[in-house]
């Protein structure tokens, strides 16, 4: 195994579905069963957030970022160095995080690449689903065919997924979203989760350290060579009824509207199988400490509805004005106390924002 090529497991799932928070999981799961993980971390927006939560649990040298861009399109060209630069450090596996608008088709064939080709191996994809939110993106982004079309490639594609934020949802909504991804990947594992927690060897099982010998395996798949267009189940998987959520039908009768003209699980003719690029961010470093209430605050992101996806970052609204990392996702907010001692700064990502006007309208509310 020592000179083989190095196992991939790639992160996929949409904005604020839990994919840091599985990343974290993976790591401290790799740590404890002696592997080597190292990690490649791509943010669409210029603040990598997440990358510092991450780089608390991984050496530098072992954490890759790319920023402003997704991995899948705009900054396709800087996957492979990424990953060179990785695989000199001889990890037993790479954890790639993608972008929440990502296509991991995309990523699989840019790693097949020259330069890296053969030096990594595509071992599983993973996509994170809120389940909270998942069964209602075909009638919010219905306007948005490549976004929707890139979401159900992120079902599609994968090995294993999570049905995550069940803690949210009742036993009607898991049974929507049951039929929903069983409808669009009948092979895949699929495993409620809450706040992604699983056993990590469901998804490191198979990886092997390069130094030590084997670690359990819970379930194997040996690594295989990076394939393009691949249709789930992946060579080699075995399904196991375990933990994953089982059901008895594929329910092939409801393609989603959006979805009908791609008769096949294809994309229609002329449509580009690539990422979903609408979406943009837009960061604000605030002069000072915000003097508007937590709840305005809240209202600055909750207000613009789909306009707004997802939001970030560290503000002063601790005790005593301590920083705390303040996450918007799935129209939840979420305030944790936090280590950060910088400046305030945070990112607000959406579809089509505005960015001038939401400066303008950000200096207005600190007017107040
Ligand atoms: N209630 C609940 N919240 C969750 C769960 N999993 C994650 N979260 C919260 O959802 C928010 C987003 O989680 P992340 O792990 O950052 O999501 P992500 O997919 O990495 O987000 P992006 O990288 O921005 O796309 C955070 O506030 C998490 O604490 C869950 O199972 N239940």
């Amino acid at each position: 195994m020592e000179n083989s090529s190095i196992p991939v497991i790639v992160i996929s799932g949409f904005l604020g579905s839990g994919k840091t928070t599985l990343l974290l999981r993976l790591l401290n799961g790799a740590r404890t069963n002696g592997l080597r993980a190292s990690v490649l971390m791509n943010e669409i927006g210029a603040i990598d957030v997440d990358g510092r939560l991450v780089s608390g649990e991984t050496a530098s040298q072992m954490l890759e970022r790319v920023t402003e861009g997704c991995l899948c399109c705009t900054k396709k060209s800087e996957l492979a160095h990424c990953l060179e630069r990785l695989v000199l450090r001889q990890p037993d596996v790479i954890l790639m995080e993608l972008t929440g608008v990502a296509n991991p088709e995309e990523i699989v064939e840019a790693m097949s690449e020259p330069a890296i080709l053969g030096k990594v191996a595509l071992h599983r994809i993973v996509t994170v689903l809120d389940a909270e939110h998942a069964t209602d993106y075909n009638s919010i982004f219905s306007t948005d065919r490549e976004l929707v079309h890139t979401l159900r490639r992120q079902i599609e594609a994968a090995d294993i997924v999570l049905g995550n934020k069940a803690d949210l949802i009742s036993a009607k909504t898991a049974a929507k979203v049951e039929g929903m991804v069983r409808g669009r990947n009948p092979h895949c594992q699929l495993i409620p989760t809450e706040r992604c927690a699983i056993d990590p060897m469901l998804i490191l099982s198979g990886i092997v350290s390069r130094t030590v010998q084997t670690v359990p395996v819970s379930r194997v798949r040996a690594s295989v060579p990076v394939q393009l267009n691949r249709k789930a189940p992946a060579a080699g998987v075995k399904h196991s009824s375990g933990t994953a959520v089982q059901t008895s039908e594929w329910n092939r009768d409801s393609p989603s509207s959006a979805l009908a003209d791609h008769p096949g699980g294809e994309p229609a003719a002329g449509s580009p199988s690539r990422s979903y690029t609408r979406i943009q961010t837009v960061a604000i470093y605030p002069d000072t400490a915000p003097h508007v209430s937590r709840r305005s605050f809240e209202a600055f992101f909750s207000g613009r509805g789909q306009a707004c996806l997802r939001a970030k970052g560290y503000m002063p609204y601790g005790d005593n004005g301590a920083m705390l990392l303040f996450q918007y996702a799935g129209k939840r907010f979420e305030w944790q106390p936090a280590d950060y001692t910088g400046t305030p700064y945070f990112v607000m990502i959406g579809i089509d924002l505005a960015e001038d006007q939401i400066i303008r309208e950000w200096q207005k509310l600190m007017r107040r």
